[in-house]
């Protein structure tokens, strides 16, 4: 039984027929309401443009949960229950007359959660017609990423919302925040001694964040194109890790308290001027290759795709945080589509110690390693030097993983999807997994003078064979400071 005490509320969906909704949204509520994290009370009224009515919506809902629910997690009484729970409102969201019929299906007193699965050209609409409808006191509105394209269009976004909600209403979602290893990175820093005794540059050489994705734009060329890795990842989920990976440790665990710290992160990040770009960071864009022993098209061959296009579907970066505790650390970002692997890690590498007594040869493997995962197999091992066993073997140094392996550590039936966590802290009304306004606006203002680099430069986003780690480049830019990225085969 659930230790945490849950609280109705209804729930508006807008976007509800979506990519977002029908594949992770639904989904993840249907799970909540399995883990009895969805109270009884608690409604969902779905809301998109096209015709229909609620019997179209179960239909639609029943199909899609049984597509994107792993099939032992599919349970028909609690399939009916929450299908039960949701019904059907056909609107377009610039009109204000569609509106009409949605207070009838909103029960009075209890919280609201408009969560805005749409493009965010139109939340200013959709919080315009809310305050209309007086639907504003009581309501927690959730915005998907991106918030804008840049910090001009971000401030906008934000600014369209913020004439309507207060930011203590306004939920911005960063979906690596719901991961599980992410939040555990908070418990791993602050409530082990030994990590956070250690977490600088007096001990640590450098870190490196990788998310790399195995998939290509998934059809989402028109979207893809327009931002580029650096907006559509950089941005957000690799400048979130690197924020929960260098913040200070924060006074409490408010989620104010949280966002103070990531914002300083953010400000503190040195910026990547023209000067900086031969040796900081690389631009890549995947040619034809295989995945898994499959062919698969370049970026410049995917359905509808101009053959002309610039635009950046991998990068790595070389950052500088100019604070006391991280001066000389470099942190390595990278992130692509089309690689060899899906596999999202940071790796804290920490330094020598400062007198060595073993065998000289040796000296290069010692080094010790926290390897953070996020996916896949999420877990925290850390790499110790031990000796190998033997009697033949004497003083010969080995290095093995002291292992943290989630799923077998604390025999977790399943790991929650991270949009189940992040619904499930909109309901409650926390905000610590949220993007700040100030945050967002940080990271674009960081993101944005690089862009304005790159424009400068004007070349050309250097080829990898989908299916590798990425442009050699890539290699040859840690390889410069005697380094090389942990795990690639
Ligand atoms: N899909 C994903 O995995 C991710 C999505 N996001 C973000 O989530 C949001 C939704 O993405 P996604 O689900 O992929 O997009 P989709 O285009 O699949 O869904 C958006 C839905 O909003 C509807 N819509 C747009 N404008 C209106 C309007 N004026 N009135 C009524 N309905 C409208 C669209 O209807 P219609 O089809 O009729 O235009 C569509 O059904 C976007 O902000 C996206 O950036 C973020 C991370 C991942
Ligand atoms: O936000 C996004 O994230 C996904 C990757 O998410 P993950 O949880 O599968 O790692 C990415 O594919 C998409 O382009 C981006 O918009």
């Amino acid at each position: 039984m659930p230790i945490i005490r849950v609280e109705p509320c209804s729930l508006a969906l807008f976007g509800a027929l979506g990519d977002l909704a029908l594949r992770k949204l639904f989904p993840a509520l249907y799970q909540l309401d399995r883990a009895g994290l969805l109270h009884l009370d608690t409604r969902l009224v779905a809301l998109a443009r096209d015709e229909g009515d609620d019997a179209a919506l179960h239909k639609q809902l029943r199909a899609s949960l049984k597509r994107f629910v792993a099939a032992d997690e599919q349970d028909p009484a609690v399939i009916d229950r929450f299908i039960s729970r949701c019904c059907y409102l056909r609107m377009d969201f610039r009109k204000r007359e569609d509106y009409q019929a949605l207070p009838d299906l909103l029960p009075a007193g209890i919280p609201l959660v408009a969560y805005f699965a749409t493009p965010a050209s139109v939340y200013g609409d959709i919080c315009r017609e809310l305050a209309h409808l007086q639907l504003i006191d009581n309501t927690r509105v959730v915005l998907e990423k991106p918030i804008g394209h840049s910090l001009e269009s971000s401030r906008e976004v934000n600014e369209a919302v913020a004439q309507y909600f207060p930011e203590n209403a306004i939920y911005r979602i960063d979906h690596y925040l719901g991961k599980e290893t992410v939040q555990n990175l908070i418990a791993l820093r602050f409530a082990n001694s030994l990590f956070e005794n250690q977490w600088n540059s007096r001990y640590i050489s450098h870190v490196e964040i990788t998310v790399a994705e195995k998939v290509g734009i998934e059809g989402r060329w028109g979207y893809f194109d327009q931002a580029g890795q650096l907006r559509d990842m950089v941005q957000n989920h690799l400048l979130q890790l690197l924020c929960l990976t260098a913040m200070e440790p924060p006074s409490d665990l408010s989620a104010d308290s949280i966002r103070d710290e990531k914002v300083k992160v953010l400000k503190a990040l040195a910026p990547i001027t023209p000067d900086l770009l031969g040796t900081h960071v690389v631009r890549g864009q995947y040619a034809a290759g295989s995945i898994d022993g499959q062919p698969v098209p370049g970026y410049l061959e995917e359905d509808n795709a101009n053959q002309q296009s610039n635009t950046e579907t991998f990068v790595s970066l070389r950052c500088e945080i100019r604070n006391w505790r991280w001066s000389g650390v470099p942190f390595y970002l990278r992130t692509g589509k089309r690689m060899q692997q899906k596999l999202s890690q940071i790796v804290i590498h920490f330094k020598e110690s400062s007198h060595y007594i073993f065998a000289e040869e040796q000296r290069d493997q010692v080094s010790n390693k926290l390897i953070i995962r996020l996916q896949p197999d999420e877990g925290i091992s850390l790499q110790v030097m031990t000796k190998e066993q033997g009697l033949d073997k004497g003083m010969h140094l080995r290095s093995g993983p002291l292992q943290l392996s989630f799923s077998d550590a604390f025999s977790a039936k399943r790991i929650p999807d991270a949009y189940e966590r992040l619904l499930l802290e909109v309901m409650q009304g926390n905000q610590y997994l949220f993007v700040r306004k100030d945050e967002v606006e940080a990271a674009w203002r960081w993101c944005d003078q690089l862009l304005a680099s790159w424009r400068q430069d004007g070349s050309a986003p250097k080829k990898y064979p989908a299916g590798s780690w990425g442009p050699v480049a890539s290699i040859a830019m840690i390889t410069r400071d005697g380094r090389s990225w942990y795990g690639d085969l």
